[in-house]
């Protein structure tokens, strides 16, 4: 009998009116137009200062193309969980995978509550199976999540029962009070004895770091003695079996725990590599045709985003339209503010809804789930072509390697058979294949890593992933469901900070050169060509430090060298009130009483000598525009007073380095950095002086 319900759409996409928006980037970008129209007109008069301003500004209003291209359609999708839910029998299973790398940088116990708010969604448990890769070989990791796995037991009940949202256990009892929840005294019962339960699971986590581990690598733990982080053989264990089949209200989902095999003369590939192992073990293990992927440092949110990215898998006329779905990365205990602007605001909230109206978003390396077959490298054609041509043994096991289990399953999902895969019996009797497809020699010569997969080659392997298979002709759609999917934690302080956007930074130029860049997917590929635009101003965005740099370095050029950058007298007067208000807001937040969160830290890295150069050469150059405050005096134009302006401008801008000339411990720059920046100041400051004397 037909259900009515069943025929109301499962999601809705809804354009985002931005009007106003529109307007102001137009006129801006007008501006900077006129601007350069300016410059080349009356070019002959002006000298060095005038050619490197026209470049700078050149590259700023390319940027601003690329900018308002990417944000001009914004869209967002509604998705209506509770429709799914409908179709209960029909509901596919899932794989969730989660990496980490090392048990210092990232303490087990935040990747036991990833994995517990995994295990406790609010989605049929014998559908859902949790994969935990760990790259840090670590027996403290398995144990914690041996442990985490007996506590899941009486958390997950817990968590169903009451209808818990936060369902990562630090998160839970570090904020809401018991008050704001249910009152029943069997409620106040079952949350102390939980929260006695998992501060015990803290305890017995916290004292196996410190060496006193019950665990003394015997038993369960032997494949883990005498092994090096970088040289061990693969560890596949499957820490909990649901052998519940078929019994949605079964107590957990499958947990697994795979740390691949690693030789020092192999590459690994970083994350990439641990997710084409977690890719291939899954698929010999439960082979779910959907697979979500999350960092350890991201726990879920929302327990219901499953049913929410289904929507979206399921509700799509055609595969081809949602390739993946991905959510928006959030931060718990954000700084007020994003200091360091690593809460990646713009990123997500404005550009990540306006490329959501081009082909879809990027692919963000965390809170995404996927479709197994696209993760296999094939193209929507493809997808819905025959391709039994393709299926012939010699060219399976080319493309996905030897595993007999694997390419069977790969055949069968490749065969266009949309649908659900069957997975075997008992998963202990997969392990020795899963070991096999977790082996380091077993990707040679096979297309993982190159045309399926995760893609190696960047260390944003997100972003490239994402574009290979947008590249291929897939779409993609955003899902921003309330309360937020997932949450994550982001660096605190100055010096992680820059190490992560160094190392973003480069993985996207990586990208940018390489042969699946944009413009060649473009041309060659199926990439759309604003999508294009779109994926050039995420990749370019660490070279856009080098024109910043130049021209936060002019106006104390001009300054000191007697010169000009700015057109006389361009009415920045209103500005010059706009920067003297900056500043005062900048004193009062000092006197709050919480001065020192937020506050900008450092250490000797030379990452931070670029920014104290700049700092104290226009420092220097405001000293000299004041000393010699009569600038007619030497019987030349001289400088104006725009420049001195600008130069305050960027002083201001550095102010969390200004203060850090002064700070104390973390939050001061390192003498050392000072110096070092002192003396390229000093150089830039006589290479100013001489050129306007030659
Ligand atoms: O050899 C490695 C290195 C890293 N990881 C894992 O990769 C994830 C991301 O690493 P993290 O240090 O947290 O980097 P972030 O800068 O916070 O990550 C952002 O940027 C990465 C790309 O640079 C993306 O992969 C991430 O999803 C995205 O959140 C973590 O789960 C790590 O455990 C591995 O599994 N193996
Ligand atoms: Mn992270």
């Amino acid at each position: 009998m037909a259900n009515p319900t069943t025929s109301l759409p499962l999601y809705q996409r809804v354009a985002r009116k931005n009007t106003i928006a529109r307007a102001i980037e137009l006129s801006i970008l007008s501006l900077l137009l006129s601007l350069l129209a300016y410059r080349i007109l009356s070019f002959q008069d002006h000298g060095f200062s005038w050619l490197l301003a026209s470049l700078c500004e050149s590259w700023f209003a390319f940027n601003w193309v690329l900018t308002v291209s990417a944000k001009w359609n914004q869209v967002e999708y509604k998705t209506y969980p509770q429709r799914v839910l409908q179709r209960k029998p029909e509901l596919p299973p899932v794989d969730m995978f989660v990496t980490t790398a090392d048990p210092v940088l990232e303490p087990p116990i935040l990747t036991v509550n990833t994995v517990l708010s995994l295990l406790a969604l609010d989605f049929p448990a014998d559908k859902l199976a949790c994969y935990v890769s760990d790259d840090g070989g670590s027996p403290l990791t398995f144990y914690s999540l041996v442990e985490a796995s007996k506590f899941a037991k009486l958390w997950v009940p817990f968590c169903k029962k009451y209808s818990i949202q936060v369902r990562a256990p630090f998160r839970y009892f570090s904020g809401e009070s018991m008050s704001s929840q249910d009152t029943s005294p069997q409620f106040q019962q079952d949350w102390k004895k939980m929260k006695d339960e998992y501060e015990q699971l803290g305890q017995k986590i916290e004292d196996a770091a410190k060496g006193s581990i019950p665990c003394e690598l015997a038993g369960e733990f032997a494949d883990f003695l005498n092994i090096q982080r970088r040289n061990h053989a693969s560890i596949v264990k499957v820490i909990w079996e649901n052998k519940e089949a078929g019994n949605a209200n079964g107590v957990l989902p499958h947990l697994v725990y795979i740390s691949r095999e690693k030789r020092p003369k192999h590459p690994h590939h970083f994350k990439a590599g641990a997710m084409n192992v977690l890719t291939r073990v899954s698929r010999v293990m439960t082979n779910a045709p959907f697979v979500l992927n999350v960092d350890c440092d991201m726990y879920v949110n929302n327990p219901q985003i499953v049913l929410h990215a289904l929507c979206l898998l399921l509700g799509v006329r055609s595969d081809k339209d949602c390739a993946y779905v991905q959510f928006p990365q959030h931060f718990y205990d954000g700084l007020k503010d994003d200091p360091f602007g690593n809460q990646l605001v713009v990123l997500f909230e404005y550009l990540g809804r306006g490329v959501a109206g081009i082909l879809g978003p990027f692919y963000g390396g965390t809170g995404c789930f996927h479709r197994r077959k696209v993760i296999y490298g094939l193209s929507p054609q493809e997808y819905d072509e025959e391709i039994s041509g393709k299926l012939s043994d010699q060219n399976l096991q080319k493309t996905f390697g030897s595993s007999v289990e694997f390419t069977k399953s790969a055949a069968q999902i490749l065969s266009g058979s949309k649908s659900i895969s069957s997975s075997p019996h008992d998963l202990l009797s997969s392990v020795e294949a899963a070991n096999q497809v977790a082996a380091c020699v077993y990707e040679y010569g096979t297309a993982w890593g190159r045309e399926m997969g995760w893609i190696y080659g960047s260390t944003t392997e997100d972003v490239f992933t994402g574009l290979t298979i947008q590249g291929r002709g897939w779409k993609s759609t955003n899902c921003t469901p309330t309360p937020p999917g997932f949450l994550g934690c982001t660096p605190t302080g100055g010096p992680a900070t820059m190490t992560q956007q160094k190392r973003w930074a480069t993985g996207l130029l990586e990208i940018l050169v390489s042969r699946r860049s944009p413009l060649i997917l473009t041309l060659v590929g199926k990439l759309q060509f604003r999508q294009c635009l779109a994926y050039l101003w995420i990749l370019l965005s660490g070279l856009r430090s080098v024109p910043e740099l130049c021209y936060a370095t002019l106006p104390a050029y001009c300054i000191i060298s007697g010169s000009r950058f700015l057109p006389k007298l361009l009415g920045l007067l209103e500005t010059v009130f706009e920067v003297t208000q900056k500043e005062q807001s900048s004193t009062n937040s000092r006197d709050d009483n919480n001065a020192d969160v937020g506050r900008f830290t450092f250490d000797e890295s030379p990452i931070f000598i670029p920014a104290t150069t700049v700092l104290l050469v226009n420092l220097t150059a405001l000293v000299i525009a004041i000393v010699r405050f009569r600038p007619a005096a030497h019987g030349r134009d001289g400088s104006g007073i725009g420049e001195v302006i600008f130069s305050s401008c960027v002083v201001l801008c550095l102010w969390a380095f200004l203060k850090g000339l002064f700070g104390k411990g973390k939050y001061g720059i390192p003498l050392a950095t000072v110096y070092k920046s002192g003396a390229l100041a000093l150089l830039f400051v006589n290479l100013s002086i001489w050129t306007s004397m030659g």
